[in-house]
């Protein structure tokens, strides 16, 4: 549900998929988790992605219908069915994840309705998943060169990255979001000589020129690198369920404050609370509103 409109837009790039776990399924992908939430508090929100001609194709737009993310830019293929991804949790409730291909969202072409919406947009959100695939991956870079704000979620998910791909997107990006594992995979593939985090935010700043960083720590919160300054929250404690998008969530959180408010710390509180949220609920994309987020924060003690 939408609750409070806003004049600021975004649009997220990429796959579109249900997340397979043992006993049900539950429709994700990291950028529909990010747009999903986005929505939610109240962020004009478009995805360019695509489906295929299939049952699974057409639950999602069912499910995108009355969240009030538009379907114009959701593409859909014939030939590729709509994603599929195993997700296997260990006891912690941390998952990873066996990604089917190919699948409709590899093949994401680059088309007018996108066009449009990404120049109409404040930011642009993608990972780097979906250029797993020569086509979605040359759809990317086009509509790259037309954003005004580009977000890179890196999301490592391997075996679909490798570190030319991921200079080529950290290049691009005004500001890159990375958990606290892909933040030293990354520095040490470039070669990095420190050990501490804030090192090599620093280090990964100065190599990639993004003057935006955000690192990630699960339980223990995260870390943001903006206006040269770092801020930070060490987390909010909860009974984990399952941390599948508490990433995406937690991005989600961040932007809309960093969008509307310009305010750092706000931003990064707000988005730790959400990321904690999301985590104590099943799947990526539990319903939370903004009054649920306020009471966590602040609880009252009477
Ligand atoms: N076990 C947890 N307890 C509390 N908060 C969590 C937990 N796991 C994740 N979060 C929240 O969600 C954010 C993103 O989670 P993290 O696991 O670091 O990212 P990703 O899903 O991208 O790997 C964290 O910064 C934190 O605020
Ligand atoms: O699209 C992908 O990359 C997937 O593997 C499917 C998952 O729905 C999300 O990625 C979960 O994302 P996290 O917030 O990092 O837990």
């Amino acid at each position: 549900m939408i609750n409070q409109p806003n004049t600021k837009s975004i649009v997220c790039f990429g796959e579109i998929l249900f997340d397979i776990f043992p006993t049900h399924k539950k429709i994700g992908g990291a950028p529909l988790n990010v747009a999903l939430r986005l929505a939610s508090l109240g962020i004009n929100t478009q995805i360019i992605s695509c489906i295929g001609a299939d049952s699974n194709g057409q639950e999602v737009i069912d499910y995108l219908i009355p969240t009030g993310i538009s379907t114009k830019t959701i593409q859909i293929n014939g030939a590729h069915p709509t994603g599929e991804v195993l997700v296997h949790l260990n006891e912690k409730g941390s998952a990873t994840y066996t990604i089917n291909y190919p699948a409709a969202w590899d093949k994401i072409k680059y088309t007018q309705e996108g066009e449009t919406a990404v120049i109409g947009a404040d930011v642009l959100v993608f990972g780097s998943l979906a250029c797993r695939d020569a086509i979605a991956h040359q759809s990317l870079l086009n509509y790259i060169a037309l954003s005004k704000f580009k977000v890179f979620d890196v999301n490592l998910r391997a075996p679909f990255y490798n570190k030319e791909l991921l200079l080529e997107l950290m290049l691009e990006a005004d500001c890159i979001k990375f958990n606290d594992d892909e933040l030293y995979e990354i520095a040490k593939f470039l070669n990095s000589p420190y050990h501490s985090l804030e090192q090599n935010i620093h280090f990964i700043a100065e190599k990639t020129n993004t003057n935006n960083i955000c690192v990630t720590k699960g339980s223990h919160g995260a870390v943001l690198f903006t206006n040269n300054q770092l801020y930070y929250n060490s987390g909010y404690q909860v009974t984990v369920a399952d941390t599948v998008g508490a990433g995406d969530s937690f991005l989600a959180g961040l932007l809309s404050v960093l969008i509307t408010e310009n305010n750092p710390q706000a931003a990064l509180n707000f988005a730790c609370a959400l990321g904690a949220l999301v985590a104590s609920h099943e799947g990526a994309n539990p319903k939370i509103t903004r009054k649920e987020i306020d009471e966590f924060m602040h609880p009252t003690t009477s």
